[in-house]
């Protein structure tokens, strides 16, 4: 692997939290080692409390670890904090960095001086993210007024004013209709593949890591539970595919197939689902040994749905 742009080992925070009568130590990141190349698209998923944003807040240097190290684009995040600032973008889908009651087209401005760009380096990089994220009907308007969609944008723009090397997204997607987080979903693949960002993003929508990241990191309780790709992923647990075949005449449950199961029958058979093992056979093989049954007019393979992958892995550490 290239140098990481992302490199912890044994990163550990701890919290002092009182229960009711007692104190108590809380480890929300607990002996955390990864590594992650220039140019990665990392989801980074847990539950509820799984110690996500703990995490994100020591990659940037908001949070001192309790111990371990870090290094984030080859700097140490608290101490180089500033110089830090400048390779990473941040959005926290929750939180905004715009100014409430200036227009949007301000906000970028104060921005890039902050950043230091140079005129023209601000003026065709805003001109391409008002391009790209579809910014140019309410750049005059105050951030206040915008849409919850709008301003999504806005701060992924903002984020990615400086051309981060990093770019850090906490829950970009929440809230959005489906047509909004379709757009920012294409925003972020196509400044990936134009400028070689490396995007690591929190997310409980699995359709953000399905489009957007080709490695997945599950945490559950502070501690990595799974480094991998996405199918990989449901292949830990057995997640099972779905076929779904079409059949041109109604016939008896399709029983008995090699490495199937069969789930349901609708229409007096017309209608099957056989759930198989992607591990043992294939879509092709479990068609081919339908189609000696019946005559298949149409087929649909269902996904395993990740959340349920997500369930089912967090069930099996327990
Ligand atoms: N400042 C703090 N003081 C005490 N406990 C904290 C603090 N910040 C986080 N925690 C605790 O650490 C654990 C991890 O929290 P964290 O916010 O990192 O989780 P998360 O995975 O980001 O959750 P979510 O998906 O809800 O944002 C939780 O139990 C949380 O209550």
């Amino acid at each position: 692997m290239s140098t990481p742009i992302i490199e912890t080992d044994g990163l550990t925070r701890e919290f002092r939290v009182r229960d009711a009568l007692r104190r108590r130590t809380l480890v929300a990141v607990d002996d955390l080692s990864l590594r992650v190349a220039p140019g990665e698209a990392v989801g980074y998923i847990g539950a509820n409390g799984a110690g996500k944003s703990t995490t994100i807040k020591m990659l940037t240097g908001i949070l001192v670890p309790t111990r371990g190290s870090v290094t984030t684009c080859g700097l140490r995040p608290v101490q180089d904090r500033r110089r830090l600032a400048r390779q990473v973008g941040v959005v926290f889908g929750q939180r905004s960095q715009l100014w409430w009651d200036l227009p949007v087209r301000e906000s970028f401005r104060i921005l890039a001086a902050i950043h230091g760009l140079s005129a023209s380096e601000e003026a065709s990089r805003t001109e391409e993210l008002v391009e790209r994220l579809e910014m140019a009907e309410f750049l005059a308007t105050p951030v206040r007024q915008l849409s919850l969609g709008q301003r999504m944008r806005g701060e992924v723009a903002a984020a990615l004013l400086h051309s981060p090397r990093l770019v850090i997204l906490d829950e970009p997607t929440i809230g959005l209709d489906v047509l909004s987080k379709q757009r920012l979903r294409e925003f972020l693949v196509a400044e990936r593949r134009t400028h070689g960002t490396t995007l690591l993003l929190t997310t409980h929508d699995m359709g953000d890591v399905e489009r957007l990241c080709d490695r997945v990191l599950v945490i559950d309780r502070g501690r990595l539970a799974y480094d991998g790709d996405l199918p990989g992923l449901s292949r830990t647990v057995g997640a099972e595919r779905v076929l779904v075949v079409d059949l041109a005449e109604p016939v008896d449950d399709l029983t008995g197939i090699p490495s199937t199961r069969h789930l349901t029958s609708e229409g007096h058979g017309l209608r099957q689902r056989l759930a198989f093992d992607a591990e043992a056979t294939t879509a092709a093989r479990v068609l081919a040994a339908v189609s000696e049954r019946a005559e298949v007019l149409d087929l649909t393979v269902e996904e395993p749905d990740i959340e349920d992958v997500v369930r089912r892995i967090y069930a099996a550490r327990r």
